[in-house]
């Protein structure tokens, strides 16, 4: 077996160190070994290893979504130029390419839940290149899976509710969106969950093929933006963390009073149905892995 990541430092990448440790995991490529910002280093770097890989899980992006808007070439090598180079090597080796994307792909005006083929529509330069990303994986005939995640978090990384703790740590007051709804899912959980969705075909192709598509994976339940920062604040100070603002000092506000470079979904409200049912899965509510989070945090 042999199960390659490429990318194992970020919030996802380092959670799957460990959950697809079980698998035999063969190779990380971080940054030093692969720089995703030159598309053609890709095939090369994929056919140098040791071992033919199975499963190539791509934890590798561009997420600085504000910055995105500035620096549009770099954002799209990483996230669309390398990503296609990337899958077209896995279906030349008859490999697997498991793959991330995310909420802002949409553009948020439904009024339900998005399901996986619902027109997309991205807002922002982030958005663009993870969804031309996705397109160019289908189109590669690549066997593949792809998770839309959204509003991620971990205890290692950077994130919003750690952001959220640093500012309440020195503000006495916070103001934060609460018209953009969505649902917090800690990389922990998409970890575990790739490992069973892997885990669920032994790694057989003929089953990676079977189940390839795209899927949403987040934690079950929703808030705003506002309505997490609050729940983590509110977890932190029952740990007895000194913050200097308490849960009712952080401020609800609309989107248009906290401008930014890039425009974000207002619903980002995943349906995960389809995840459930194909692998047998029940997702926690969000706060179940926030609240271990902070906790992990507070007794860090
Ligand atoms: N963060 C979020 O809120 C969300 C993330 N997603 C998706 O989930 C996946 C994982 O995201 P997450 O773990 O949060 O991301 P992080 O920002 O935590 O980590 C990004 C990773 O990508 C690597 N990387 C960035 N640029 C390059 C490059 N040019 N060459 C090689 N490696 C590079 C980073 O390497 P280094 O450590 O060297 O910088 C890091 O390992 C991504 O596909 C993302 O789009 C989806 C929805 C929400
Ligand atoms: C720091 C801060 C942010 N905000 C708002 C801005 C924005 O609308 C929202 C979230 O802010 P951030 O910039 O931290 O989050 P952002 O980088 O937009 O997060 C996104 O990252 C990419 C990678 C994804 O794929 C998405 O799923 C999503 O997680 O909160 C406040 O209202 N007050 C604040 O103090």
């Amino acid at each position: 077996m042999s199960v390659v990541l490429i990318g194992g430092n970020g919030q996802v990448g380092y959670e799957l160190r460990r959950a697809l440790a079980p698998f035999g995991l063969s190779a990380v490529l971080d940054r030093s070994r692969l720089d995703l910002n030159d598309p053609d280093a890709v095939r090369p770097a994929i056919e140098a290893l040791d071992e033919r890989p199975k499963v190539i899980v791509n934890a590798t992006a561009y997420t600085a979504v504000d910055k995105a808007e500035d620096d549009q070439a770099s954002a799209d090598r990483v996230n669309h130029l390398s990503v296609a180079t990337l899958a077209e090597t896995a279906r030349d080796l008859g490999a697997c390419l498991v793959h991330y994307s995310t909420d802002y792909v949409f553009d948020g005006s439904k009024d339900g839940l998005y399901g996986e083929d619902d027109p997309t529509g991205p807002l922002g330069v982030y958005g663009q290149t993870k969804l031309a990303g996705e397109q160019a994986i289908v189109r590669s005939g690549a066997a593949h899976l792809i998770f839309r995640t959204s509003w991620v978090y971990a205890r290692r990384g950077k994130n919003f509710a750690a952001t959220m703790l640093r500012l309440a740590a020195d503000r006495e007051e916070l103001s934060v969106v609460a018209d953009q709804v969505g649902a917090p899912t800690s990389a922990e959980l998409i970890a575990d969950v790739t490992a069973i969705a892997l885990g669920s075909t032994s790694l057989d192709p003929d089953r990676l093929r079977t189940i390839s598509g795209i899927y949403h994976l987040v934690a079950a339940g929703e808030t705003s933006w506002h309505g997490f920062a609050r729940h983590v604040i509110e977890r932190a100070s029952a740990n007895g963390r000194p913050l200097k603002a308490s849960p009712d000092r952080i401020k609800p506000i609309a989107t248009a009073d906290y401008p930014t470079p890039a425009k974000r979904p207002a619903n980002s409200r995943l349906n995960i149905g389809k995840i459930e049912r194909t692998f047998g899965l029940q997702m926690p509510r969000w706060t179940t892995h926030v609240d271990r989070t902070v906790d992990q945090w507070c007794e860090a």
